[in-house]
């Protein structure tokens, strides 16, 4: 098939069929897309071809999608809620001791080496380490939020000023976040902080009241120094922009609440249920995707605008 220019083409809603439909609360509509009912009809037989499906239903399941790195992918289990999802104890184990330590901080159970209660949390961490609990903290925080988190991901010091300018060392909690714990600028970053906690006074055993890690790496806390307990672990089976919803959720979990977080989870929950459940015509992901394909391929729209509706979803579009 030649690509045509996009303003002859009819819009899918010009035909017979339906072009909007609802599930978890969302309405998708594609009646703009540039395709005809039986242009779309063909791009299902394609997906269905291609066992889209069972290769969806297959990366849920923990095998190993993720070729080239030769890994899982599962983020999916991270969110789900039940009993059968793959490494569930280990998931809901860290999950616990993620939920406990955010109480207690948020109750002033737990306090920095001098007895004050945390206000501010510096997360380090980048890609993948930053730009989840970032999205997540722009959406749901409140105006004057009791714990702000301050995010430090470039190397070139200006943030770092900024940000050690205005909090207290001896109320703030910092979260290293890294999956591999070997990127550059992460371990750079941990290392100013650290200095400069240790200039305010934060030495020795303070230290670890005032650090904790999230990573994959189990030498992580050794690293920094920190006993094994300040680790919350992720690991090599979720890829770092899908960790949000686990460990590298830490700073938001403390941050929102525990009770948010898990709002949080169990609205992705239900949206894997609904992709995992729904027949290809009715199914937001795959429809998604197959008019991404059909643009791309096909109309040589080579790029997608992404508009968010709400200010508070505004980082959405870098995840
Ligand atoms: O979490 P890490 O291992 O520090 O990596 C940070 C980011 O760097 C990358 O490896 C490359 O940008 C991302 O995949 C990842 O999210």
């Amino acid at each position: 098939m030649s690509s045509s220019p996009v303003t002859v083409l009819p819009f899918l809603r010009d035909g017979d069929g339906v072009v909007s439909f609802e599930d978890c609360g969302i309405r998708l509509d594609f009646g703009r897309q540039r395709l005809t009912m039986s242009d779309l009809n063909r791009l299902i037989s394609f997906a269905e071809d291609r066992k889209l499906m069972e290769n969806f239903l297959s990366m849920m399941n923990g095998n190993l999608v993720n070729r080239t790195e030769n890994r899982a992918a599962l983020h999916t289990a991270l969110r789900s809620q039940t009993a059968n999802a793959p490494h569930y104890q280990e998931i809901n184990q860290a999950k616990q001791k993620m939920f406990l330590f955010a109480k207690k901080i948020r109750s002033g159970e737990l306090k920095g080496c001098k007895g004050d209660s945390f206000t501010d949390i510096i997360n380090i961490g980048i890609g993948g380490s930053e730009v989840g609990p970032k999205a997540l903290y722009h959406a749901f925080h409140e105006v004057n939020p009791k714990i702000q988190i301050h995010f430090l991901s470039s190397v070139d010091g200006i943030i770092f000023d900024r940000i050690v300018g205005t909090v207290n060392p001896y109320k703030t909690l910092i979260i290293v976040s890294s999956k591999s714990f070997k990127t550059r600028e992460t371990l750079v970053n941990a290392a100013e902080i650290d200095k400069w906690l240790q200039e305010s006074g934060i030495k020795g055993t303070d230290r670890a009241k005032h650090i904790v890690v999230v990573s994959a790496n189990p030498k992580a806390p050794n690293i920094l120094n920190l006993p094994k307990e300040n680790l919350f672990p992720m690991w090599d089976w979720v890829g770092g922009r899908f960790s949000v919803w686990g460990s590298v959720g830490l700073p938001d979990v403390i941050a929102l609440g525990p009770e948010i977080f898990s709002e949080f989870l169990a609205g992705a929950y239900d949206m894997d249920c609904h992709v995992a459940n729904s027949p290809l015509n009715r199914n937001f992901a795959a429809l998604l995707a197959l008019i991404s394909y059909w643009n791309a391929t096909r109309l040589g729209i080579m790029l997608q605008c992404i508009l968010p509706y709400d200010e508070r979803l505004r980082m959405f579009v870098s995840c």
